[in-house]
């Protein structure tokens, strides 16, 4: 794999090809602050301070030595050490704002490849619907699948010159709530030819799809009229989405093979079937309950899902239990 393929499949790198067939979105250069921000694990979780909490921050007008009443204090020394304040981004998080509002309040945050999808967990709507600044940070910052994008993107790269790319780029797109999983699809193209598509959302099995037969023809006719001559690379994969009225919505690109996951094909069977003398385009669902795949790693630590004895979940609704039963017993009284 060269770096140049893994390149064309940023964001910033294909969208302005096919802005037309794809989501609304915005692109924002990051600040290297913002990516080492990122990066750094070594103290405590801290979340930018937002320019709307300016007012709450303490304004420090001079050195604290400097001011009438600064104490040096005596003992250990370990006391003194202040936290360090949290990081602020006020330009990027202008920037942020006036995007968020354009593309109607609500957007999808993504670096150059990739979304913080295992961090979905944590935000207060359990998905990736971003509408401040603030949620954008955390989904970010709580990241495992990003650091794929800020430190491994080139790892299988024949040719790789350095590990991460010069520039991230923070891409804002509009918030699609009407989208159905089980219309999402990823296609595989190998030596510009169309050779498989599969359901892209695998735990689960969806039984309208058993009826859908005109999904191979306007996924196959879509990549002719819209992708094959466009995209550079000979080999690749895309991953559309399907509207209800049969229009094709381009969601991403991905590089062939390495950490592209094949979902319901395997990457060797994929290779040999370009191989074959007038192979077939094959379009894969999953045939009924059996065929569903595992999760994919969430990132949601085990405590969050652990509700057996013994986990504390169910100390934890015993007393819920017992302090309703008290509460009711006491208006009872009352
Ligand atoms: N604008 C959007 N609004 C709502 N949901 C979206 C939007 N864009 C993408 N999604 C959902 O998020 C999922 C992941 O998006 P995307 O493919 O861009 O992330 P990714 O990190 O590149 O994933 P992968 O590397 O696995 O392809 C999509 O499969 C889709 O279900």
């Amino acid at each position: 794999m060269k770096e140049e393929e893994i390149n064309r499949c940023q964001i910033q790198e294909w969208y302005p090809k096919f802005k037309s067939v794809t989501i609304k979105t915005h692109i924002h250069e990051l600040p290297e602050s913002f990516i080492q921000y990122l990066l750094d694990d070594s103290g405590p979780f801290l979340l930018p301070l937002s320019i709307s909490n300016d007012d709450a921050l303490p304004k420090r007008v001079s050195k604290p030595e400097e001011e009438e009443d600064y104490v040096v204090s005596e003992g250990s020394g370990d006391e003194a050490v202040e936290p360090s304040p949290p990081p602020r981004f006020p330009e990027l998080e202008m920037m942020i704002k006036e995007s968020i509002e354009s593309l109607g309040g609500a957007a999808f945050p993504k670096l150059n490849w990739s979304a913080p999808k295992d961090s979905a967990w944590i935000s207060s709507t359990g998905n990736l619907k971003c509408t401040t600044f603030s949620e954008i940070a955390l989904l970010l910052k709580s990241s495992d699948s990003l650091v794929h994008d800020l430190s491994h993107a080139y790892d299988l790269c024949s040719d790789k010159t350095a590990s991460r790319p010069l520039i991230f780029y923070l891409a804002l797109r509009k918030w699609f709530c009407s989208l159905q999983p089980h219309m999402e699809f990823r296609c595989f193209v190998c030596n510009r030819n169309l050779l498989g598509i599969c359901q892209r959302e695998v735990t689960n099995f969806y039984p309208v799809l058993l009826e859908k037969d005109d999904l191979k023809m306007i996924i196959r006719d879509f990549f002719v009229e819209k992708v094959m001559e466009n995209f550079v690379s000979e080999s690749y994969t895309f991953d559309v989405y399907v509207t209800r009225d049969g229009r094709v919505k381009i969601l991403d690109f991905n590089p062939w093979g390495g950490f592209t996951l094949p979902l319901l094909f395997t990457w060797d069977e994929l290779e040999h079937k370009v191989k074959e003398e007038g192979y077939e385009l094959e379009f894969r669902i999953i045939q009924n309950r059996c065929g569903i795949r595992p999760g994919l790693k969430t990132a949601v630590p085990y405590d969050y899902l652990d509700m057996s004895p013994g986990s504390g979940w169910d100390q934890f609704l015993r007393k819920a239990d017992e302090e309703s039963r008290r509460q009711l017993k006491s208006t009872e009284a009352g």
